[in-house]
């Protein structure tokens, strides 16, 4: 791996702060917000803007947390306020159905990130199917790829890609990677598919959301994900209007407007936030034990309402290995913790 970026090309840029930003805005987006962020990032040249509830289509609910407004509301805010990005949405398999990629359609999605755990690529076949039926342009996401090795993900992506899958995405969810780990997942994916173009998400627990990108980008990523600030789940993603100014001055920017996009980050987003994501000590902590990073908030709350430090929390997840979808196991750890804690005190 070198810092040159001489193997890397202008990537196709996606815009998830209406839907990986939504888990630090604890689902509560509003009809205004959406247009105003939305609009502003049209007009910066994103290639596509994702909106949905942050556990995806169908993911508010007493598990992930209830949705301010019906997300197909917010999809169709977007698309009313778009002339030229894609609005896009995300679907668990299990969480999100047809019933929900339907009525995305007609709210006008025109992409659809279909996310797995990276070990579970199988279970998305059906779901390739329905998108690709439905006219979508079909992008895979391999989620806590920091679990599995490189050839082992290449596998998953070899799936995903026969299922009809046009980009498929290594995930960093738990912002657990370092950046030679980064480029060895793309590099591995660059490889082996053939049609299928390859994917970077990042978050940024460790402080490297930014230099991973870089590294992906000189692994060959064609496509990146970035929000605004940074505005996503644990420490955030790459910061969207950042990773412009880097792109430009690399000779990399694929048509952004970097000052649309700080004007956006500064008078458009930072008003309207809830915090700044940053990694602060549980943050760091997800990353350090690569934890999923949309539990920090919820083992933060949990934590506080039981009265046991959240990171304790994190890192007995993290030794247990929770992957998305276990949500519910935060209380269970915090209540175990809690429950030890009153054992020893009482010895
Ligand atoms: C549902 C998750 O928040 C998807 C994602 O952005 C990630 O795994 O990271
Ligand atoms: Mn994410």
């Amino acid at each position: 791996m070198s810092w040159t970026l001489k193997s890397a090309k202008p990537p196709v840029v996606v815009d998830t702060t209406l839907r990986d930003g939504s888990h630090a805005h604890r689902h509560q987006y509003t009809e205004a917000e959406v247009r105003a962020i939305a609009k502003a990032l049209d007009e910066a040249g994103v290639y596509a803007i994702e909106v949905a509830h942050g556990d995806g289509l169908g993911g508010s609910s007493i598990q992930y947390g209830f949705s301010r407004v019906d997300e197909m509301r917010l999809i169709r805010a977007a698309r009313e306020s778009v002339a030229r990005a894609k609005v896009a949405a995300l679907l668990l398999p299990g969480i999100g159905t047809r019933k929900e990629l339907k009525e995305a359609v007609e709210a006008g999605i025109g992409m659809v990130r279909i996310a797995t755990q990276c070990t579970e690529a199988d279970i998305s076949e059906q779901h390739f199917g329905m998108a690709k039926e439905m006219g979508l342009e079909a992008v895979g996401f391999l989620m806590m790829a920091h679990m599995r090795p490189p050839e082992f993900l290449a596998e998953q992506a070899l799936l995903m890609e026969s299922y009809g899958a046009d980009v498929v995405y290594i995930v960093d969810s738990a912002g657990a990677m370092l950046p030679q780990d980064a480029y060895a997942r793309v590099r591995a994916l660059k490889e082996a598919l053939s049609r299928a173009k390859v994917g970077f998400h990042a978050h940024n627990n460790l402080g490297l959301a930014m230099g991973n990108t870089l590294a992906a980008l000189e692994a060959g990523a064609d496509w990146v994900d970035a929000t605004l600030r940074g505005y996503g789940a644990g420490a955030g993603n790459a910061p969207l209007e950042v990773l412009a100014a880097v792109l430009d001055k690399a000779g990399l920017n694929p048509g952004l407007d970097v000052f649309k996009l700080l004007d956006a980050a500064e008078y458009v987003l930072g008003p309207i936030q809830h915090f700044q994501p940053f990694p602060d000590r549980d943050a760091v902590a997800i990353g350090y034990a690569g934890v999923y990073s949309t539990f920090l908030l919820h083992a933060k709350r949990i934590g506080k309402e039981l009265g046991v430090d959240p990171l304790a929390i994190l890192l007995e997840l993290g030794r247990r290995q929770a992957v998305a979808g276990q949500e519910d196991w935060i209380l269970r750890v915090a209540l175990e913790l809690k429950e030890k804690e009153a054992g020893a005190l009482a010895d």
